[in-house]
């Protein structure tokens, strides 16, 4: 992706329009100069009818009055062209921040759970608030390059017309001026680039402060190793780099700022001693070159916001390249029924973190039933989320498979087979609305869960917004667990859901909520270290080192809560 696609792509009409009007109002500053020379020294071969007499127009004595009306004509139409254009172009802009900002969200919303655990929330933070707007202003400052380009081209073409000598003498100044402003802009780019990639770190870092505030208030020895080692540290490299970026680029603007008056100098006090020029064409060429120090100065000072952005496009292109779309075709196809989910053989390889090779699950082979109670039990990191998320698809096997009944799950039914899916995950988010839930029955439905799940003294719901999401943790969870419900899936998994419930919301959830699930014919999975609870199970799958160690059928008989705690003891 170039900076000037990104434009040009988003509304190739407006844009081309500006471009053709900014090039219209460089040609209109290039004729300015040459219009002014004419009225000081009129050739008589070209405004042959200007004529030098004065005319009075409305009180006011004016000097070659069609030079001077021709001059105010171009003033004008610079001004209209010079700004249609720009606004022209900073719309555009806008609208192509608004969309590049669109297409992350949707990149991020069809990328792979995977590579968003990977890559974690400050890069794309960073990319979605700084990188973007980075873009935009290196873009956005097109028409001023192109207007100062045309204005260059034109008044070279000038000094060309003038005295071809100079010409020459003054492209070959240019060209250098030009090849040895690179150098140092070279160098003060690769500090941009640096200061860049620390600018993830210091968001991660941000994010620390402000997620582990209450953990940095209550250790002064680990608050201020955070902010040496890490937090200030990022600001200090950032810093260090941007400073030293700005110090080699503003030289070099400064150097560049001069390039066209080391011409003049050179011109006025060396060229004339080995060239004919008239003191008519030395006046003509100096003025132009004095003229053209605005374009040279805003061409070069064009350099450093296009390379800020261009550090920044190269970021957001390197996120987009690492955050592939899911292979799924990405709205449901499939409306179907089933009445078993079946794992045969399923494999799946955590990424490696740190040493060694990942962590791995399976090979897992098993059933889920409708209408049926699951739990799943483990010691830690024996595998259970990793093979819940497995379950609700966010994770897909690396081998084996997977059916909904008769449906097997691929790029064409993982979207269906996901919407026949409720979750809540230890690291749920509760979203302040009912988002794709509407009608009036939907009110009353969740009056009455409110009322079951002992929250109706505390949040309302009104236009399908909660009243208040502060609550207390446990609280929380039971809104979310009523947004669960409501969406009425036919496979629910409770990722340790009852772990921060007080006893009596414990008991309620798994002696009457589950089994009113089980009841409404609903496979529920629940990963879960509440052993006095496991006999209101149906089956226990038992985790061990990501391997399903053993299933544990819990019929009325064969129910002791003691033989199911005795396998989690072998299982931790
Ligand atoms: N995002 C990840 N990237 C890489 N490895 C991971 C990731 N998540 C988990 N793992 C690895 O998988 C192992 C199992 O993790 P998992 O969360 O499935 O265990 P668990 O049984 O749910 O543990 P707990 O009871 O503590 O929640 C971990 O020990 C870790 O090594």
């Amino acid at each position: 992706m170039k900076l000037f696609d990104a434009f040009s792509q988003k509304a190739p009409n407006k844009v081309f329009f500006s471009i053709v009007l900014g090039a219209l109002a460089g040609v209109c500053y290039a004729f300015l100069i040459p219009t002014v020379l004419d009225s000081l020294a009129p050739d008589p071969g070209r405004y042959a009818t200007a004529g030098s007499s004065v005319e009075t127009i409305a009180g006011v004595e004016v000097a070659h009055y069609r030079l001077a009306a021709v001059f105010l004509l171009t003033c004008a139409f610079i001004l209209f062209a010079r700004s249609f254009s720009q606004i022209m172009l900073l719309r555009v802009s806008m609208d192509v921040a608004t969309s590049l900002r669109i297409r992350i969200y949707h990149r991020i919303a069809s990328a792979p759970i995977v590579q968003l655990e990977r890559m974690g929330s400050p890069k794309l933070i960073a990319a979605l608030t700084t990188d973007v707007a980075r873009i935009v202003m290196g873009a956005r400052m097109l028409p001023d390059l192109l207007i100062s380009i045309v204005t260059l081209v034109g008044m070279l073409g000038f000094l060309l017309y003038m005295n071809a000598a100079v010409f020459w003498f003054v492209m070959g100044a240019i060209v250098f001026g030009v090849v040895s402003y690179q150098i140092p802009m070279y160098f003060g780019n690769r500090y941009f680039v640096r200061s860049r990639h620390v600018a993830d770190d210091l968001q991660e870092s941000i994010r620390a402060l402000i997620y582990g505030a209450k953990e940095l208030k209550l250790n002064q020895n680990k608050r201020a190793s955070f902010f040496d080692e890490l937090l200030i540290e990022h600001e200090r490299k950032i810093l260090q780099y941007d400073k030293r970026g700005f110090t080699i680029v503003r030289a070099a603007m400064n150097y560049g700022d001069l390039i066209s008056f080391f011409v003049i100098g050179a011109v006025t006090f060396v060229f004339v001693n080995y060239h004919s020029v008239s003191s008519t064409e030395l006046l003509g060429v100096i003025m132009a070159l004095l003229y053209v120090t605005g374009p040279v100065t805003s061409i070069l000072n064009f350099i450093p916001q296009v390379i800020v952005a261009r550090v920044s496009l190269n970021k957001v292109t390197q996120i987009l390249d690492e955050l592939p779309e899911e292979e799924a075709e990405q709205h449901p196809v499939l409306d179907f029924d089933w009445q078993s989910i079946v794992f045969k053989d399923v494999c799946y390889q955590h990424p490696h973190a740190g040493e060694g090779s990942g962590f791995q699950v399976g090979p897992v082979s098993l059933e889920l039933e409708r209408g049926q109670v699951t739990f799943i039990v483990g010691g830690n990191g024996s595998g259970k989320s990793t093979l819940s998320k497995l379950m609700t698809l966010h994770y897909l096997p690396q081998s084996g498979s997977i059916r909904f009944g008769d449906v097997e799950v691929d790029p064409r039914t993982l979207v269906s087979c996901r919407q026949q899916i409720g979750a809540i995950f230890t690291d749920y988010y509760l979203f302040d609305r009912l988002l794709g839930l509407g009608g009036a029955q939907v009110q009353e439905r969740v009056m009455g869960y409110l009322s079951a799940l002992q929250l109706d003294h505390k949040v309302t719901i009104k236009d399908g917004r909660f009243s208040t999401l502060a609550l207390s943790d446990g609280q929380k969870k039971r809104l979310a667990l009523l947004v669960s419900l409501l969406e009425d899936k036919s496979l629910y998994l409770f990722d340790e859901w009852a772990a921060d419930q007080d006893p009596v919301f414990k008991q309620v959830f798994y002696q009457t909520l589950l089994p009113e699930l089980r009841a409404r014919n609903k496979a529920v999975v629940v990963i879960s270290h509440d052993d006095r609870y496991f006999d209101v199970a149906d089956k226990v799958l038992v985790m061990e080192d990501g391997r399903l160690a053993r299933v544990e059928l819990v019929s009325g008989a064969t129910r002791t809560k003691a033989a199911l705690a005795g396998s989690v003891s072998a299982a931790a």
